[in-house]
């Protein structure tokens, strides 16, 4: 039985919680500090779980603290937290965009500490998480930090922290860009004059669809989108067109604006928080 205690309850911690939840972690081992009250009583509603105003009091006894605070908060919170975190040493996860393991060395102690980054999904199970572990961590740790972000979907452990940022502007930030990409989708066969209703369930259908063959099927996606595309055809005209468009650097650009934003975050905090 491992206690977990969220700081920040808000959209991560809640597509966390309700995976913990599906896989049989009990809701009697998860509390949660978050400072607004509506969000509290929201939080104690769908889960059953046990919520704080105060992050100490949530974290007492707890095994895991899994920090799931915007970058920003990160600093604001040490006060509260370093001394019962120095008493009680649990795992301490953080799943916060561009915020460095050393950064939470410097803020939180010396402390065996995972840095995650996992995405949306996570609330139906469908998660994707890259993870990064400090030299404190324990193999036992790693394990448990993995199960813990297992209940959310797909993990991968990530050697060079470095890469931790791409992981973010690759499937932290991701989903948006699918939504995006639906969303520019339903709109453009809106424009030809199908009913908006009807273009949305066919581009979120496709969207499904295609997701499901490039997990399920095993083959590359270069593969998949070969065998739609038929010499001359319809595909071929519209993947020109992308091509033309610059799809490759779009994305790539796309990649690189997130992964440096999540570098810059991290610089800010350094700049308003260096010790
Ligand atoms: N939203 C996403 O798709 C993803 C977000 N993340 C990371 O997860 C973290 C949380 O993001 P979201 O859940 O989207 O933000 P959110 O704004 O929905 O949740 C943050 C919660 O922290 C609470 N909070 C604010 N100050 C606090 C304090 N002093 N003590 C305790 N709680 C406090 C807020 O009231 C709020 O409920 C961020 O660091 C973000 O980088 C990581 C992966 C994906
Ligand atoms: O946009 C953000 O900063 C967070 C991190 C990854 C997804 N959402």
């Amino acid at each position: 039985m491992t206690r977990i205690a969220f700081i920040g309850g808000g959209n991560m911690a809640r597509s966390l919680i309700g995976g913990l939840l599906k896989t049989g972690v009990a809701a009697a081992d998860i509390r949660i500090a978050e400072p607004q009250a509506e969000a509290r009583e929201a939080l104690a509603r769908d889960f059953g779980v046990t919520t704080f105003a105060d992050n100490a009091l949530a974290i007492n006894d707890a095994d895991v603290v899994l920090l799931a605070v915007k970058p920003q908060v990160m600093p604001a919170i040490r006060e509260g937290l370093r001394d019962t975190l120095q008493r009680q040493r649990p795992l301490l996860i953080s799943i916060a965009a561009g915020v460095r393991l050393d950064q939470l060395e410097r803020w939180f102690g010396n402390l065996p500490i995972v840095r995650c980054m996992p995405n949306t999904p996570a609330l139906i199970g469908a998660g994707a998480t890259g993870l990064c572990a400090n030299a404190r961590v324990s193999a036992p740790q790693r394990a448990q930090a993995q199960h813990i972000l297992d209940a959310a979907g797909l993990t991968r452990w990530i050697d060079d922290e470095a890469l931790m940022d791409t992981v973010t502007g690759l499937s932290g930030s991701g989903p948006a860009y699918f939504f995006a990409l639906v969303e520019a989708l339903e709109d453009a066969a809106t424009a030809q004059g199908l009913p908006r209703d009807t273009a949305r369930a066919l581009a979120v259908q496709t969207c499904l669809g295609a997701g499901r063959m490039l997990a399920e099927s095993g083959e590359a996606p270069g593969e998949l989108r070969r065998r739609v595309t038929s010499p001359n055809g319809t595909t071929q005209a519209a993947l020109e067109s992308f091509a033309g468009d610059g799809l490759p650097r779009i994305a790539a650009r796309a990649v690189a604006a997130a992964t440096q934003r999540g570098g810059e975050l991290a610089a800010a905090l350094d700049a308003s928080s260096p010790t």
